[in-house]
């Protein structure tokens, strides 16, 4: 467990915080932010932003990322653990940040201190980025949701955290002060102790299986079932004493599992002291025995702690895929997934998309492939037009290289043109002349079934000597039957089609589109300015 690097801080001025927080607003309702959304927001004109974010990019504060339908910048978790601290440290509260001492499945904890330099406890909650495999399993699940991104969710358990641990605080339960919170960064008092798990040896087992019991019988009376009481989630001090540091998924006892979590807890207990101490006890408290005092559970949910913020969390829990901290894994399962299956666009959603309702994906759905359907006409017609004007220039070279001043001199040539009804194709020829059959014979045709071109032309000339009328050289070029011009179109197409195209990611790419964009803008505007 490293120090958190926060170096760049120092060197960060205040349009960087400006765009940072442009971006993290743009995020409530973007998977990814556009540029042009960036800047409105922060109000600074393109060229800075583009500038900034540039920057902040550089120092992995912010990523870029595509989608299908637009590109855009992403905060990344150091980005967003920079605002956090940032605005602690203009409120006075931070003023350092030290070694990393705990790290959980939703939350990286840090020593820090305030600006007295007195020791902190700084929890940074990273929940609720469930992986793009993950989403598409959970469709359901995240369709109904507004904002499951996990910049919400990490925010709602800090604030979770914080409005429970002043809660507890101020009923006299043995918990670390509560400081201040922003965002998902929870400010607290630093315990210096070590957690259950890794106490060996205590005095008194049994006073102490007694003081755990009453502190889940203590909860409960006051409205309150901590759900997760363990021995990963308790400190004790230097005195034996016991602090709780942990309570995500704390639950009123009108909850309808309220008496589950309560039998889990307690059993946890009982097993913890019986493994580690050896220590049993016939006497454990009952859910039914408890009697309610207080109303802890009422006055948290009116303290701005509501029941949709709680049901939205408990969700996450439930789901219990936490990849917040793994970007990099997260950004190569995206890579994988787009590179496996580039037709499942399911894949590629951002999760705005996701939350559609059926209709706007299906509408979505036909926009789409009416619109490919329109790209592959223009395409076919404009590779059919290249083409055709290759061949034409092609047969034109074949054509002038024939020695005509040879031709001319023999007996019989007649340079005139021919009345169209007198031409025929060399195929068609066959069966004119018996004459014909011979020469023909000698012909070789190569592996496509092609006569040779030269002596294609040579026979049409040769045409052209017979008395009954003269022929233009000229026409010559329709040695070429209809036939052939289709089948080489059709063979070029079969090719064009079966060559991997090269794909460009990341912004490399964006550029590349949105110069073919532009290109196409002006070819449709031709001539109108
Ligand atoms: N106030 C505190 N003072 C000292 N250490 C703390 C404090 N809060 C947390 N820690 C340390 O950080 C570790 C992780 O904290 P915590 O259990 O709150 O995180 P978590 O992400 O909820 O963990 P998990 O869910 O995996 O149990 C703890 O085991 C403890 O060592």
């Amino acid at each position: 467990m490293g120090r958190m690097n926060v170096s760049m801080m120092r060197y960060l001025e205040g349009d960087h915080f400006r765009v940072l927080i442009a971006v993290e607003m743009g995020m409530k309702n973007h998977e990814v932010v556009p540029l042009a959304l960036v800047s409105a927001i922060a109000g600074i004109h393109r060229g800075g932003v583009a500038r900034t974010l540039n920057d902040l990019c550089k120092h992995s504060l912010v990523a870029f990322e595509r989608s299908k339908k637009f590109d855009g910048y992403r905060l990344t978790i150091r980005g967003y653990d920079y605002l956090a601290l940032r605005a602690l440290c203009s409120r006075e509260v931070v003023g350092s940040v030290g070694n990393q001492i705990g790290i959980g499945k939703e939350s990286d904890v840090y020593v820090g201190g305030d600006p007295e330099l007195n020791d902190l406890c700084l929890k940074f909650h990273r929940l609720g980025r469930t992986s793009f495999r993950k989403i598409k399993e959970k469709r359901d699940y995240h369709k109904k949701r507004k904002s499951a991104s996990w910049l919400y969710l990490s925010r709602l358990a800090a604030a979770k955290e914080f409005a429970f641990l002043k809660a507890l605080q101020e009923r006299g339960f043995p918990v670390p002060k509560a400081v201040d919170v922003c965002r998902h960064l929870v400010v607290m008092q630093l315990v210096v102790g070590q957690t259950l798990c890794n106490v060996t040896h205590v005095e008194d087992a049994g006073a102490l299986y007694d003081r755990l019991m009453a502190l889940i019988v203590k909860m409960a009376r006051h409205g309150v079932i901590h759900g997760d009481f363990n021995e990963f989630n308790l400190i004790m001090l230097e005195d034996e004493r016991i602090v709780m540091i942990d309570f995500p998924q704390m639950v009123s006892i009108d909850h309808p599992n309220a008496e589950y979590y309560f039998d889990r807890d307690v059993t946890c207990v009982r097993t913890f002291f019986k493994r580690k101490f050896d220590y049993e006890s016939e006497d454990w408290p009952k859910f039914d025995e408890v009697e309610r005092k207080g109303n802890m559970d009422v006055l948290l949910e009116a303290s701005g702690f509501t029941k949709k913020m709680a049901l939205d969390l408990n969700k996450a829990y439930d789901e219990g895929d936490f990849l917040a901290h793994c970007e990099q894994e997260l950004r190569n399962r995206q890579e994988e997934d787009l590179g496996e299956d580039e037709d499942d666009s399911d894949d590629s959603k951002s999760m705005e998309d996701i939350q559609e309702e059926p209709e706007d994906l299906e509408k979505d759905h036909e926009e789409l492939q009416a619109q490919e359907n329109t790209v592959k006409q223009q395409k076919i017609v404009l590779s059919q037009t290249t083409r055709f004007t290759d061949w034409l220039s092609d047969a034109t070279n074949q054509l002038e290289a024939v020695d005509l001043d040879a031709l001319k001199s023999e007996e019989g040539y007649k340079d005139i043109e021919l009345p169209p009804e007198d031409f025929k194709r060399p195929a068609d020829s066959e069966n004119d002349d018996e004459n014909d059959e011979d020469e023909e014979e000698g012909e070789e045709e190569d592996a496509d079934g092609h006569v040779a071109v030269e002596e294609q032309v040579a026979k049409v000339v040769k045409k052209k000597r017979v008395p009954s009328g003269a022929r233009s050289v000229a026409s010559s070029a329709a040695t070429f039957t209809a036939e052939d011009v289709k089948r080489r179109l059709a063979l070029d197409r079969k090719r064009n089609k079966e060559k991997i195209r090269l794909k460009v990611k990341g912004k490399q790419s964006a550029v590349g589109r949105n110069r073919k964009d532009n290109k196409d803008v002006i070819a449709e505007y031709a001539g109108w300015i």
